[in-house]
C-alpha cells in the first residue's frame, strides 16, 4: 500500500458519461501517487419523455449507484484517513431536484451512503433537443463562449418553451457533480466552479456572473442558477461518514473534467493534452493573462475555458471520441446478434482492436463525425475511398481510429500547435489507454512525443487539486 498510516490521503471522483471513476491519491516521499482507483460503467442511458429521440438522459439514480459502488470497492482503511474530496464529471449538463428532497440518507454495506430522492435525469452535454433555429430564437448571450444544444442555460430555456410543468417541480439544479457535492455538504443553494458555469452559457467568466438581466427579461427561472465560486475552493464539509469517509471532510466545489485531465497531466507550457474518454477534446494553454474575446465566433472549432487562478486553456472540444468506437461496437454486436450468434461488447473491442493492429494502411478514409461538431452541427459522417479489398473489420477500425484522430486535429490543427511551442503530447482518458490502434494513430499524426497517463485521470486530476490547495 502506498504512503504510511500519517501520510495525507485525498479521493477524486470523475462522474463521466460512462464511467464513474474513483483514485486515492496519496501523499509520498516520491509526491502524490495513486495509492487504489476503482471505475464502474453507469449503464444510465435512458430515453427522455419531453424530448423523444432528439434527448440525450441519464438517469441520476444509476449514476449514483456506480458512484456507490466504486466507493464501496476501494480499501476502508484508506477511506478513513480521506481529508479532501475532489469531485468532477461530465460538463454542460443539467440535473434537476427539490432543495429538501435531493436525497436520502440510508445504511449501505460499508456506513451510511445517499440515494437520490426528487431528482431529474440528468439532461447531458450530448443532448440534441435544441435545434439550431431554437437556439437562435434565444436572446443573445454575454459571454465570450457560443450557446450549443446540451448546455445547462439551452434546457433550462427549452424547459420554460416546451415543457413549463417540468420546471414547476423542481427549485435547485446544477451539473451531476454539482449535485453529489450538494448532498454531501447540505448545500442549500448549490454552489458551482465557473469551469462549469461557462460551460451551461449566459455566462460571462470575465466577470464571473451570470447573464442575469439579459435572462430574467426573457423570464427565464433565475432562481435555478447556483451560485458561482473560483476553482479549487472548498464547497463544505461531508455533513455524515459517507463510505466511511469520515464526517466532517471538506469537499471541493466540482470542476470540468477535462480542466481535471490537463490538471493531472500539464507540466509544461508547451505541453498539449490529449484526452479521449466518450467525447474528445485536444487542450493547450493560453499564457497568463490572456483574456479571450468578448464575443464568441460560431465557426470556431477552438473554445476558450477557464482553469485554474484565471488562466484559460484553448480546446478543440469533439462531440466525437469514444463514442463512435462504442457505437460502432454496438452495431456489430446487433448484426452479430441479428444473424444469430451472440458477443459480448468487451470481446468485440478486443477482437477489433487485435485486427485493426495487423492493418497497419489503408486507404478507406472514415470522416467520424456521428454526432456533428457544435460549430458545424450539420456535417455528419461518411465515408471514402472503399476499395473492396479493405472491407475487413480490421481496415474499417483502423480507419475509424484515424478518422477520429484526424477530426481533433482538423479542429486544432497541428501547425498551430507547433506555433505556439508545443513540444510534447500528452495522452489522456480511458478510450485512449485501452485502445493501441487509437494510440498508434496519435503518434502517426503528431511530430511531437506522446507520454500517456492512466486511464482514471480526471478524477486524480480533481483529487490533485484538492492535494495542491489544502
Ligand atoms: N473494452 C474496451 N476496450 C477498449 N475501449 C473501450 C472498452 N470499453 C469501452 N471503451 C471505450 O471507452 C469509452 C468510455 O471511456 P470512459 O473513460 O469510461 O468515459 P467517460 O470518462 O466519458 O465516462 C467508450 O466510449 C469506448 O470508446
Ligand atoms: O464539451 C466539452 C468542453 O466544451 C467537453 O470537453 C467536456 O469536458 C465534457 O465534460 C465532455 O464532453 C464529457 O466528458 P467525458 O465524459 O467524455 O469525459
Amino acid at each position: 500500500m502506498e504512503g504510511g498510516p500519517d501520510s495525507v490521503c485525498v479521493l477524486g471522483i470523475d462522474l463521466g458519461t460512462t464511467s464513474v471513476k474513483a483514485a486515492l491519491v496519496v501523499g509520498t516521499e516520491r509526491g502524490q501517487v495513486v495509492a487504489e482507483s476503482c471505475s464502474r460503467e453507469t449503464q444510465a442511458h435512458t430515453s427522455s419523455v419531453e424530448a423523444g429521440l432528439q434527448g440525450m438522459e441519464q438517469d441520476s439514480w444509476r449514476i449514483i449507484r456506480a458512484l456507490n459502488e466504486c466507493l464501496a470497492a476501494l480499501p476502508q482503511q484508506q477511506l478513513q484517513r480521506v481529508s479532501h474530496i475532489g469531485i468532477t464529471g461530465q460538463m454542460h449538463g443539467i440535473v434537476f431536484w427539490k432543495r429538501d428532497q435531493g436525497c436520502k440518507w440510508t445504511e449501505g454495506g460499508t456506513g451510511p451512503i445517499f440515494e437520490p430522492e426528487e431528482v431529474s435525469h440528468l439532461v447531458t452535454w450530448q443532448d440534441g433537443r435544441c435545434s439550431p433555429a431554437f437556439l437562435s430564437s434565444l436572446p443573445l448571450p454575454q459571454s465570450h463562449i457560443s450557446l450549443a444544444t446540451g448546455f445547462g442555460c439551452a434546457t433550462i430555456y427549452w424547459y420554460l418553451k416546451k415543457s413549463p410543468d417540468f420546471l414547476k417541480s423542481y427549485d435547485a439544479a446544477g451539473t451531476i457533480h454539482d449535485y453529489v457535492v450538494a448532498m454531501l455538504c447540505d448545500l442549500k443553494k448549490p454552489l458551482m466552479s465557473v469551469q462549469n458555469a461557462a460551460s451551461w452559457g449566459y455566462f460571462n467568466s470575465r466577470n464571473k456572473s451570470w447573464n442575469t438581466d439579459i435572462l430574467k427579461k426573457s423570464g427565464f427561472p433565475v432562481h435555478l442558477l447556483p451560485e458561482v465560486g473560483d476553482p479549487g475552493s472548498i464547497a463544505g464539509r461531508t455533513i455524515s461518514a459517507w463510505h466511511g469517509i469520515p464526517k466532517g471532510t471538506k469537499v471541493g466545489i466540482a470542476l470540468g473534467d477535462f480542466q481535471c485531465s490537463v490538471y493531472s497531466c500539464l507540466t509544461e507550457r508547451t505541453d498539449a493534452v490529449l484526452n479521449i474518454s466518450t467525447s474528445a477534446q485536444l487542450t493547450i494553454s493560453m499564457p497568463s493573462g490572456f483574456q479571450p474575446p468578448e464575443t464568441p465566433d460560431p465557426s470556431s472549432a477552438v473554445t476558450y475555458f477557464p482553469y485554474f487562478d484565471g488562466d484559460y486553456l484553448a480546446v478543440a472540444a469533439s462531440l466525437n471520441g469514444g463514442n463512435v468506437l462504442a457505437t460502432f461496437v454496438n452495431m456489430v454486436a446487433r448484426w452479430t446478434e441479428e444473424l444469430g450468434f451472440q458477443i459480448q461488447e468487451s470481446a468485440i473491442y478486443a477482437k477489433i482492436i487485435k485486427a485493426a493492429l495487423d492493418q497497419n494502411d489503408s486507404r478507406l478514409s472514415v470522416h467520424p463525425t456521428l454526432f456533428g461538431e457544435r460549430h458545424i452541427p450539420e456535417q455528419l459522417a461518411s465515408v471514402t475511398s472503399i476499395a473492396a479489398s479493405e472491407l475487413s473489420l480490421g481496415h474499417v477500425t483502423r480507419a475509424v481510429c484515424r478518422g477520429l484522430v484526424e477530426n481533433l486535429c482538423s479542429m486544432l490543427p497541428v501547425q498551430r500547435l507547433m506555433e505556439t511551442g508545443v513540444r510534447r503530447v500528452l495522452g489522456s482518458g480511458s478510450a485512449l489507454a485501452r485502445n493501441e490502434v487509437l494510440r498508434q494513430e496519435v503518434e502517426r499524426i503528431f511530430p511531437f512525443p506522446v507520454v500517456y497517463g492512466k486511464d482514471v485521470d480526471a478524477a486524480v486530476g480533481a483529487a490533485m487539486v484538492m492535494f495542491q490547495r489544502k
